[in-house]
């Protein structure tokens, strides 16, 4: 499998991993990777059947997909990094801080969830995308990640409807059956990476509640609530998720 990655920044900085959500793509970060670009390295790189990464067919694991970011890293020789993740980015980050512990320095996980069911609702999805493409979740996914305010908007119209139309529709597929079986709600008590959890006031996807019994399980978590932002909070709110990450990965402990 090739992983695309773009990696941009202060050679010899530490480096911050930057994994997308389903249906998006490495430049879901266009926004972030300017402002932590000067104090670190940003190493973004699209899910596997998402962008430029090839993919098996489906189903996929959290299993995988952490396995896809543990390998990058070896072949870049990064032994140990910080990770931002949107959505099932965030999904496979708290995969890693679960089962690689010593791999993932700090976490931020952006309007995610450690129990996203019904599973039925994911396969029925999946299935889907696999009959109809990912054309068909263009109109139904726009709305979910972003307020009324932009939803409507061109260039959000044509940068992010282009970006799940153009998403492979395996990749998309094999990306839901990984939601659908995850199960990361009985190890959240044991990440030790100091977690800083983002949750979209207005997300209808991952509701703020999910957020919430993150950061309640994850010891020492803080939680932040932007709004107005719906799904893709970091796209809606970039400055304040700019300021709050850099100021999360960069300060003293
Ligand atoms: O349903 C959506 O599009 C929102 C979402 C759930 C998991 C993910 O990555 O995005």
């Amino acid at each position: 499998m090739n992983v695309n990655y773009e990696l941009t920044g202060p050679d010899g900085a530490p480096v911050v991993v930057l994994s997308n959500s389903l249906g998006t793509d490495l430049t879901l970060w266009d926004e972030q990777v300017p402002a932590l670009a000067q104090e670190l390295q940003v190493l973004r790189y699209d899910q596997r059947g998402h962008g430029g990464t090839t993919g098996k067919p489906g189903p996929y694991t959290l299993k995988q997909l952490g396995g896809d970011v543990l390998a990058l890293l070896n072949t870049l020789g990064i032994r140990r990094a910080h990770f931002a993740g949107v959505s099932l980015g965030g999904m496979t980050g708290m995969w890693l801080a679960e089962n690689a512990p010593e791999r993932i320095d700090r976490l931020a996980l952006i309007c995610t969830s450690a129990d996203l069911g019904p599973a039925s609702m994911w396969r029925d999805r999946a299935s889907v995308v696999r009959n109809k493409g990912t054309q068909a979740m263009v109109e139904p996914s726009l709305p979910r990640w972003f307020t009324p305010e932009l939803v409507g908007r061109a260039d959000i119209v044509e940068k992010f409807g282009g970006m799940l139309a153009a998403a492979d529709d395996e990749g998309y597929a094999g990306c839901c059956e990984a939601i659908a079986d995850m199960d990361l709600l009985p190890k959240l008590g044991e990440i030790t990476a100091p977690t800083l959890v983002f949750a979209g006031a207005e997300d209808p996807a991952t509701p703020p509640s999910h957020a919430e019994q993150i950061a309640a399980a994850v010891a020492g978590a803080r939680l932040e609530v932007l709004s107005p932002a719906a799904h893709l909070a970091n796209a809606e709110q970039p400055e304040a998720v700019n300021r709050l990450l850099l100021d999360h990965f960069t300060r003293s402990l």
